[in-house]
């Protein structure tokens, strides 16, 4: 079978298990997932509350899944679509990475540098012990930025790439948070996928 990716590097990151493909999709196949997606997917903006005030979110996103669970975090709960036939195709590769079957898929749309994804762990009770996430970024760039809850010297930038993979499994959850922050570059739009099991 052709790789599909060339090569994997590995992050020495204490706590973690945290990996990154950056060509983990082809860049004309990326292009034609990121145009489908930006026109196919019914992309929604919600209301967070953020110390108990509301807020539209910063993003748009979308949830497909294929078991029927919701998936709540920051007080949103979505409630899944049936994958499409080109989610399901993308979805089959990233299992062969990531040795696992997921169920759901949520999806973000960053329209522009003033959109972002604030300080989180991907640690709600309804993803199990220790989550698998499997992130691919299509479109504009953007820094992923990482944390250590508890020591707070320990940080680390991945740059996004159009294409890439981003994998993270293991205790990384447990002991490491993550953002997109904002940036005011002139940038343009950028799509991510999380593959994830919701239990
Ligand atoms: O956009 C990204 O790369 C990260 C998305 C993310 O952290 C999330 O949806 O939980
Ligand atoms: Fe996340």
């Amino acid at each position: 079978m052709a790789q599909l990716f060339d090569k994997e590097i590995k992050f020495d990151l204490p706590d973690s298990d945290i990996s990154y493909y950056p060509n983990f999709i082809e860049k004309t196949i990326a292009d034609n997932y990121f145009y489908n997606l930006k026109k196919t997917v019914p992309w929604q903006q919600d209301d967070i509350k953020v110390f108990g005030k509301v807020y539209p979110q910063p993003r748009l996103t979308a949830l497909f899944g294929n078991n029927g669970k919701a998936y709540s975090y920051s007080n949103i709960t979505m409630h899944p679509k049936p994958f499409s036939k080109e989610l399901q195709e993308l979805k089959k590769s990233i299992e062969l990475v990531a040795m696992t079957t997921f169920t759901t898929c949520l999806l973000n749309l960053y329209r522009d540098g003033k959109d972002s994804n604030g300080w989180h762990a991907d640690d709600e009770t309804e993803l199990g012990e220790n989550p698998v996430i499997a992130s691919i970024s299509l479109g504009q760039e953007r820094f992923f930025h990482l944390r250590h809850k508890n020591e707070k010297q320990l940080k680390q930038k991945i740059l996004l790439e159009h294409g890439s993979l981003l994998l993270m499994k293991g205790e990384t959850q447990h002991f490491w948070q993550h953002q997109i922050p904002k940036t005011a570059k002139p940038i343009t739009e950028r799509i991510n996928l999380t593959f994830r099991v919701v239990y």
